[in-house]
């Protein structure tokens, strides 16, 4: 169970990001949603560890974990994917999916799951994970290494983020199967209905603060309603 107390975020002293979130969950694949600019990355990087929260706590499982640093984090069992792939130049696609799973992967295990995220196995088990590698494969190398490394908690930063059209189907299919096969909790941010959809919880992020926290089919239809309406406001 992930529990955030009063959480806040404020930068250039005055401009307040976050304020005062109040959330507690343990479904298996939980969503946040919201406008662009809303806070849901921060509030992501402030669950992996990577920014501190000016004010507020973080509990996992009942555990304080709110002075603990991202390596700290990862070692309690969350893992975090960013929306903008990292790159470690020298390191092969193989490697990283033994260092993530924490042992010695063969070579069926690793094609497994990069076929798992659409991607041709034999093409990239021996590339180097640089700059010769696209955005799209990157994200989708980087999802693959958070499902080699089955976490308490693992969260996705916009992972449709970069993906093209065919993709996002598989895309769709990996979630679909992480939801299944999880025994922790999947926490995405997106702005994808078909994502929300999977979702056990949506949580809806407007303007720092927790619009709505609900089942799919009470936020959904909501959400729907309000981008339709703003459509018809923008040709009207
Ligand atoms: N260090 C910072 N200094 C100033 N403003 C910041 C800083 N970090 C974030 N912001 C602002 O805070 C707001 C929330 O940013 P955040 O990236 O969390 O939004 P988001 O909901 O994830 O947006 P998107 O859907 O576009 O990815 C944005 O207006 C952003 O410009």
């Amino acid at each position: 169970m992930l529990e955030l107390q009063n959480i806040s975020y404020m930068v250039d002293d005055d401009k307040e990001i976050l304020r005062d979130i109040n959330l507690a969950f343990d479904e298996k694949f939980v969503a946040i949603t919201g406008p662009n600019g809303s806070g849901k990355s921060t509030l992501a990087k402030i669950i992996a560890g990577i920014l501190k929260p000016t004010s507020g706590k973080i509990l996992l499982d009942g555990e304080d974990i709110t002075d603990l640093n991202i390596t700290e984090r990862a070692k309690k069992g969350i893992s975090y994917a960013f929306q903008q792939p990292v790159k470690f130049k020298g390191l092969k696609v193989k490697d990283l999916m033994s260092i993530a799973s924490g042992k010695t992967l063969d070579i069926a295990g690793i094609c497994d799951i990069l076929s798992q995220v659409g991607l041709c196995a034999r093409d990239y088990i021996n590339r180097e994970l640089n700059g010769s590698l696209s955005g799209g494969e990157l994200k989708r190398i980087e999802i693959a290494m958070i499902k080699a490394r089955a976490t308490k908690l693992s969260v996705f930063d916009e992972p449709e983020a970069g993906i093209d059209l065919w993709s996002f189907n598989s895309l769709i299919h990996v979630f679909e199967d992480l939801h299944e096969k999880t025994d922790g909790t999947i926490l995405i941010i997106s702005h994808q209905e078909r994502i929300l959809e999977i979702a056990d919880r949506i949580i809806v992020i407007n303007d720092g603060l927790v619009e709505k926290s609900g089942k799919g089919e009470e936020v959904i239809p909501e959400l729907l309603y309000k981008s339709s309406m703003c459509q018809k406001l923008n040709r009207d």
